[in-house]
Order: C-alpha cells, then structure tokens, then sequence
C-alpha cells in the first residue's frame, strides 16, 4: 500500500460522499443492491471503530420515478419536490439497510446558510459530533426542499468538503459513476488516470468536464471540494462507489490528493470557504502588502472605497487596486461608518472622532487570505 494511502486506512473520522449516479436506477428510483452495498462497506468501517459521516445525493434522482417523471427537471420548484419525495425513500433506505448490521441512522439536511453563519454552523458542528459520539452514522444532503438559487450549494461535492472541515475529519472519499480523475473525458479513447493530485500544477492541462446522466458538477466541482478539503489537511479520495472497499482500505485505486499540510483553525477555514461577502472594501496596493505579505491587520487609511451594506461583524471581502479579491475578513464597523474613515490614520481618527475608532476596520486574526482557486 502506498504510504500516503495509509492516512486513508486509518483514519478515525471520516466523510464519504456518494453521488446520485451511484445510487439511483435510470428509472428515477432508488437502486437498492448498490445502497446496500455502501452499506455493507460502510458498516464494516464503522464496525472497526471509525467514525463516518455519510453526505449522500440522489433525492431529486429518487424521487423522479415516484412522482411518473422521465427526467431531472430544469425549474426549481419541481425539482424541489422531487428532492421532497425523494429523501424520504432514501433515507428510508438507508436506515433498514443499516439496521441489517444494528447500525443506526440520523438524517442532517443542511443549507448553505447553515454553513455560512457562524451560530448555525457551530449548531451543526455540535449536532454532528453529539451524533458520532453516540455511534449514529449521520446522513447529509443539502436541504434542496428550501434552497433557492441564489443560495444553494448545488452540488454535493463542496458541502462534503465543509461537512470535513466542520468535523475535522481525517479523510474524504468522494464515490461516483467514474472510477478516477482523468486527463480528459473518460467516455473518450486515450483519457488516463490521474493517480495522485500533489497541488494545481497536477492539475494543468486536465479537462475537466461535467457531470454525467444524474449528477451535477461533474469533475469541476469535485476537484473544487478536493481543493477545499486538502487546503485543511485533509487527504481526498475520488473513485467509484463501486470500489469504495478498496479506497478505505488504502489501495492504490481512483485519485488521491495530497493535503497540504496547513490545518487553519476551523474559523478561518470557515470564513474562506462557507461566506460569501456581503460587501468589499477596495486597498491601496501598500494596504495589500501589509494585509497579504505581512499579515497585518487592514486600518482604515490603506482603503479607497468601500462597497455593500454590511454590519459590523459580516464578512467583506477586500480588493486589491485592479479589483482583485484578495483576501476575506470580519469588518469591526458598519457599511455606513467607513467613508468618514477612509484614508485616515487611526490617531487622527481617535482624536477627532473618540478612542473607540483607534481600532482597526478589521483585525489580522480575523483576516484569511484567498488563494486563486477560491
Ligand atoms: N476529467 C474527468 N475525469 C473523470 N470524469 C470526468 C472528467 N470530466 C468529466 N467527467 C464526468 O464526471 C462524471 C461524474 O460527475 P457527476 O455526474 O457530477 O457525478 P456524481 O453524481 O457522482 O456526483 C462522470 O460520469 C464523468 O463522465
Ligand atoms: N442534493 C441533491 C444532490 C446534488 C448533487 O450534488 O448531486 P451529485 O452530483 O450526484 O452528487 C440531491 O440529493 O438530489
């Protein structure tokens, strides 16, 4: 066994994400012998002492034949219900097929916003854990049933990454139809398998296409979520669902990604990846050089501008002079306050305006700098 796959082998805590394709029969119904056996790979992982969260696609899939429709359907609001029939026969699924080994299941539907205010995410963070603890093998989808375009993951893939970091998993395995990373379409002739993803230079030149019948994403997305996870330390698996032994097992099969050896605090892995900006704030390129190459905290006279409304507390993004977001924080004051501040230095601040604008717009502790791929 390679070396590197060891960390798969024994992990403690684990996240497998399996995709629709994996799951569902083309009739738009649940594909019971392929449920049942993840569940026996599953079962026999937990059953050895691992800790498993399980982030599984497939309602809208499933519920597709249940409510007599032929195809995924493009408008959300059927799509929806779909995903509203459908979760229930899956988890429905899951929890005889885990009874067979005395396995119990807990369903966690989550929403982007969940993953993205930090009271929420700290909720789900306990219930996940509580669950694990009491030897549950929790279940997340995304909550499609109130999911809006505007706030939707979509895709499991990125979730299951956040789902790693929100329980500082060991590992995650990303099962689907495909049972590797390719250089190219591997419904085409010549497309090789990618072994081992050590960073994006593995990455250049590979074609990453989308997702097949049922799916969404496709390879974009899980080499997004991979990304993700390994930017925490937290080594990525792709393959097929149907080599899901092997993979836990640590062979040298499907796609595996290094981590990069970084493990932020959960925090500022938070505020990279499950916020988005609620406004920016534009920096001079000293003020960029401070925040990026120092690692200082932003004062109010390196800014030029400020767009948005937000309160204090949110998170904005920052921009560099040609506009480039570079970096990410929590703002210690209103959308509304900063224009009287811009350009100015804090003692000049404090004397005219009071003490309490001597503080900086944002504190380097609550700064994370974003790299390309964000
Ligand atoms: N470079 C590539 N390597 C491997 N698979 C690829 C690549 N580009 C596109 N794909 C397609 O991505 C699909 C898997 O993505 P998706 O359909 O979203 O799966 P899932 O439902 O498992 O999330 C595969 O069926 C495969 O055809
Ligand atoms: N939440 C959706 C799954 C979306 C999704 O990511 O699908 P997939 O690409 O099959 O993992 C569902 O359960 O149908």
């Amino acid at each position: 066994m390679p070396a590197d796959r060891e960390a798969i082998r024994t992990a403690s805590r684990i996240v497998v994400k399996v995709g629709s394709s994996s799951l569902t029969t083309p009739h738009g119904t649940i594909d019971v012998d392929r449920v049942d056996a993840l569940v026996d790979v599953l079962a026999a992982r937990h059953a050895s002492g691992t800790q498993i969260v399980l982030v599984s696609s497939g309602a809208i899939a499933a519920g597709l034949g249940p409510l007599g429709l032929t195809s995924r359907p493009r408008d959300l609001a059927t799509q929806q219900a779909a995903a509203s029939v459908g979760q229930g026969v899956l988890v429905a699924r899951y929890t005889s097929s885990f009874a067979r080994y005395g396995v119990r299941v807990g369903q966690v539907l989550l929403t982007a916003d969940d993953m993205m205010r930090r009271s929420q995410h700290r909720n789900a963070q306990r219930t996940l854990n509580r669950l694990l603890e009491l030897g549950v093998m929790p279940v997340v989808n995304e909550n499609d049933t109130v999911a809006t375009d505007e706030i939707r993951f979509g895709d499991n893939d990125r979730l299951a990454a956040l789902v790693s970091h929100l329980i500082r998993a060991e590992a995650l395995v990303l099962l689907s139809d495909v049972d590797a990373l390719y250089d190219g379409d591997p419904r085409k002739p010549g497309a090789r398998r990618i072994a081992e993803v050590h960073g994006p230079e593995d990455l250049a030149g590979v074609e990453l296409g989308g997702s097949g019948r049922v799916g969404t994403g496709g390879m974009v997305t899980k080499v997004q979520a991979a990304r993700i996870a390994t930017g925490a330390g937290v080594p990525v698996v792709l393959t097929a669902a149907a080599h899901a032994a092997q993979a836990l097992n640590g062979a040298d099969i499907g796609t595996y990604f290094h981590p990069d050896g970084r493990h932020p605090g959960t925090r500022l892995l938070w505020l990279a990846h499950a916020t988005t900006g609620r406004g920016r704030l534009h920096l001079d390129s000293g003020a960029v050089e401070a925040v990026v190459g120092r690692r200082m905290s932003l004062l109010p006279a390196g800014v030029t501008a400020v767009e948005g409304d937000f309160a204090a507390g949110d998170p904005v993004d920052l921009c560099g002079p040609r506009g480039r977001v570079v970096a990410r924080g929590l703002v210690n004051f209103d959308a509304g306050e900063i224009p009287e501040l811009l350009g100015r230095s804090t003692k000049e601040l404090a004397s005219t305006l009071g003490p309490e604008y001597e503080r900086e717009l944002i504190h380097r502790d609550d700064i994370v700098i974003l790299e390309p791929y964000n």
